[in-house]
């Protein structure tokens, strides 16, 4: 469970008061997520998450993943919304923390990804990227290329705790990307973190995509790659080209994709999982003694990197 803060019940009165959403009838810590601390807030209206935003998290940039949910759910997209105070104000500070209420979304996360999940996430994706389109602010993605050096850097004392040869293996791989990253694909809004967990389905279909805390402008395509990484790769390490398929065939039914976006997808790939790779590091060795948050595994991201550093172009993973 991801709570790094409590929040104690003087101070959440406070905050609520500053609504108007009825009284609290409950407000659960949430088991789930990583970055930030949230809760299932109940009141005799509707529910609500409760979020602070914790130490990934710039205050600088909130303004910007706000703004999105706002233009997205404003165009169609079933994302969360976020509620205004009686003041017109979205971010509020609680806890010492910056602190914003979103509508509740309806759905569940699935951790056995089948492939129907694939096929409904493609044209759901692809969705987004053009309804971000005419978003107007913009964000750099300060995990990507420019922040993974980094990130290494502080990784790479402790990083044999990990795994032996972790700092060689990225020092290389980081040293490769530098040298090949693409200059110039379509560049728009992507989510860059569009796991199974942030992904809601009710029944069959897909209802929603939430928590937009790492969405930055960058190329589209990796966005893509970030969900190959996260959806079609099997519990036993092994990739399957049809949930590949079935995902990207239903992204480019929406949105096509060029030649150049396809070429780049094993290298993007690449990026994908290196990024994963630091940042779970990062997270495995240091967090907080006493977090109530469950870990992810670096070392499936070590394993998803050497997969696509040994593909050559898209056909080898299925895709043409
Ligand atoms: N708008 C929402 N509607 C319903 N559940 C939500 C919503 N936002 C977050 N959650 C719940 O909180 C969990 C953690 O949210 P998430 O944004 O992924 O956290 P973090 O940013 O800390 O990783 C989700 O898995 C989900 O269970
Ligand atoms: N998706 C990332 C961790 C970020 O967690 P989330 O709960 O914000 O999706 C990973 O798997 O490493």
């Amino acid at each position: 469970m991801a709570v790094y803060t409590e929040v104690s019940d003087d101070e959440l009165d406070a905050f609520v008061a500053e609504y108007d959403i009825g009284q609290v009838v409950s407000c659960k810590g949430i088991a789930e997520g990583v970055e930030n601390t949230n809760y299932l807030l109940q009141t005799d209206r509707d529910s609500y998450i409760l979020t602070l935003y914790e130490r990934r998290v710039n205050p600088d940039d909130l303004p910007f993943f706000i703004g999105l949910m706002e233009h997205l759910a404003a165009r169609g997209l079933a994302c969360p919304t976020p509620i205004k105070g009686r003041d017109g104000r979205i971010l509020r500070s609680l806890c010492g923390r910056p602190a914003a209420l979103v509508s509740f979304l309806k759905g569940v996360w699935h951790r056995r990804i089948a492939l129907n999940h694939c096929a409904e996430l493609g044209p759901a994706m692809a969705e987004m990227h053009l309804k971000g389109a005419d978003f107007p602010l913009t964000r750099p993605n300060n995990l990507s290329l420019d922040g993974w050096r980094g990130l290494f850097e502080a990784i790479r004392p402790r990083a044999p705790e990990i795994k032996a040869d972790l700092a060689e293996v990225v020092e290389a791989e980081l040293a490769y990307l530098e040298a090949h990253w693409p200059q110039s694909l379509p560049v728009g809004l992507i989510h860059a973190d569009l796991f199974p967990d942030n992904v809601f389905f009710l029944g069959e279909r897909l209802s929603g995509l939430i928590d937009f805390y790492f969405a930055c402008t960058d190329f589209l395509a990796y966005d893509i790659a970030i969900c190959l990484n996260a959806w079609c790769f099997e519990a036993d390490g092994a990739f399957n080209a049809t949930k590949a398929r079935l995902m990207l065939g239903g992204y480019r039914r929406v949105r096509p994709l060029s030649a150049d976006e396809m070429d780049a997808l094993p290298l993007l790939a690449r990026g994908a999982a290196l990024r994963f790779l630091l940042t779970r590091s990062y997270d495995w060795l240091n967090t907080p003694a006493g977090a109530y948050v469950k870990r992810k595994d670096p070392m499936e991201y070590f394993r998803k990197l050497v997969f696509h550093q040994g593909v050559g172009g898209p056909g080898e993973y299925g895709l043409e």
